[in-house]
């Protein structure tokens, strides 16, 4: 990969390599854009089969993390680290320290949380060298684990696209099909039963899957057939690119709106469903509760007011599917734009020239 025609093309602010032999630290941090404010975004533990690989993830998870955030409506930039390591047997606590320190050495334009691999655990570790990183623990007076408040920012977000296929936000009586019952979705849930929904659902760790069947009353399908069910809504809350050639035709659903992050394999996937008339709430706008959770420590955490926040990707949701109508354009074009736009708007009112240099960290400084 040619790494800076890529950043060029993207629009790359800075990508850092961090290393520390004594305790195998091996991390990637990606800044893609500090237009709207600090980067934010989580850290991902993951076994790379190489460098290249864990380079390029993250950067595309730090543009990501851009859009997110802005189609979110939060004053933060986009940004990313990945490391490189098994989390099962790799971690250790020297580790963690040595990225806190790196993470402070970058002065606050970036600021770190959890993501795949990295647990609260691991923030409060880094939360021990640097004031740059959120989601560690509510004996710190900070949200914790974002995965429920995630989980209801897609409940929320499922409502505003069942309101749009169906004129009605009920979900009372729907039928849904949910892929994955990890973390979020085993919330998910928990919202989409108590309003009435029925559920089914599917796993590869059976543990999980028998939990929802005890627990909500859901009804359990093997992975492969999760995609052809009889349902309304389709949640896709495991993994990536399962929007792809080999499960579209498979569709009965008429909603998708799920979790995962990079749902869509390629963009013309998302042609395609919007072509066969399914309503797509895209993934960075339906998915972006935990970040808004975390991001609210920045302001010293306020549960009351992070999930009023959290409720407005409804709101967020409606606004994508107003601008697919205006501009005659599929939902994951119309959230790029949303997200476009705001950055853009915020980048022309900022070339005024600002004495105090007022910032969204000043706060976190003083305390
Ligand atoms: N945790 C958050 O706050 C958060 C925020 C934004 C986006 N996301 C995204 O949401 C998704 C779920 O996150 P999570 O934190 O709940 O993760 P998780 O690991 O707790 O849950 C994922 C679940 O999917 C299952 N799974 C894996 N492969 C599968 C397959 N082929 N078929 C069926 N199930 C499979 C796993 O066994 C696991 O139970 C991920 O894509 C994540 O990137 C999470
Ligand atoms: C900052 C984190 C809570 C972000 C989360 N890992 C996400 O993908 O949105």
């Amino acid at each position: 990969m040619e790494l800076f025609k890529y950043m060029e093309k993207y629009d790359y602010e800075q990508l850092l390599f961090c290393q520390d032999k004594e305790s195998g630290l091996k991390a990637i941090i990606a800044i893609h854009d500090t237009t709207l404010g600090p980067a934010l975004g989580g850290t991902r533990m993951w076994m790379y089969n190489s460098e290249e690989e864990a380079i390029e993830d993250a950067l595309r998870l730090a543009r990501g993390m851009t859009y997110k955030n802005a189609a979110a409506g939060l004053n933060l930039g986009g940004g990313k680290t990945v490391i490189i390591g098994d989390p099962r047997k790799d971690k250790n606590e020297a580790m963690f320290r040595a990225f806190g320190r790196f993470i402070q050495g970058l002065n606050g334009r970036y600021i770190t949380a959890e993501d795949v691999g990295t647990t609260v655990a691991d923030m409060d570790i880094i939360y021990q060298e640097t004031d740059y990183v959120t989601g560690i623990s509510p004996e710190f007076g900070s949200s914790g684990n974002p995965s429920p408040a995630t989980a209801y920012g897609v409940y929320r977000g499922m409502k505003a696209a069942a309101k749009e296929a169906f004129g009605s936000d009920s979900l009372e009586g729907k039928v849904i099909a949910v892929q994955g019952v990890g973390n979020v979705a085993y919330h998910l849930c928990r919202h989409l039963h108590e309003e009435g929904a029925q559920l089914i659902v599917t796993d590869i760790n059976k543990e999980a899957v028998q939990r929802a069947v005890e627990e909500f009353g859901a009804k359990a399908v093997d992975p492969n057939d999760i995609y052809g069910v009889d349902c309304d809504i389709f949640a896709p809350c495991a993994l990536g690119g399962i929007i792809n050639d080999q499960t579209i035709p498979q569709l009965k659903a008429k909603v998708i709106a799920g979790s995962a992050n990079n749902q869509l394999k390629e963009p013309r996937h998302g042609d395609i469903i919007h072509e066969m008339g399914i309503v797509y709430a895209p993934d960075y706008v339906i998915n972006a509760g935990g970040v808004i959770n975390v991001a609210d420590e920045l302001y010293g955490y306020n549960r009351e007011r992070a999930m009023k926040k959290i409720e407005q990707i409804y709101d967020n949701i409606e606004k994508v599917f107003a601008i697919a109508k205006r501009d005659g354009i599929p939902t994951y074009q119309a959230a790029d734009r949303l997200a476009e736009e705001r950055i853009e708007t915020m980048r022309k009112s900022r070339s005024q020239f600002l004495q105090n240099g007022h910032h969204i960290l000043s706060r976190r400084r003083g305390r």
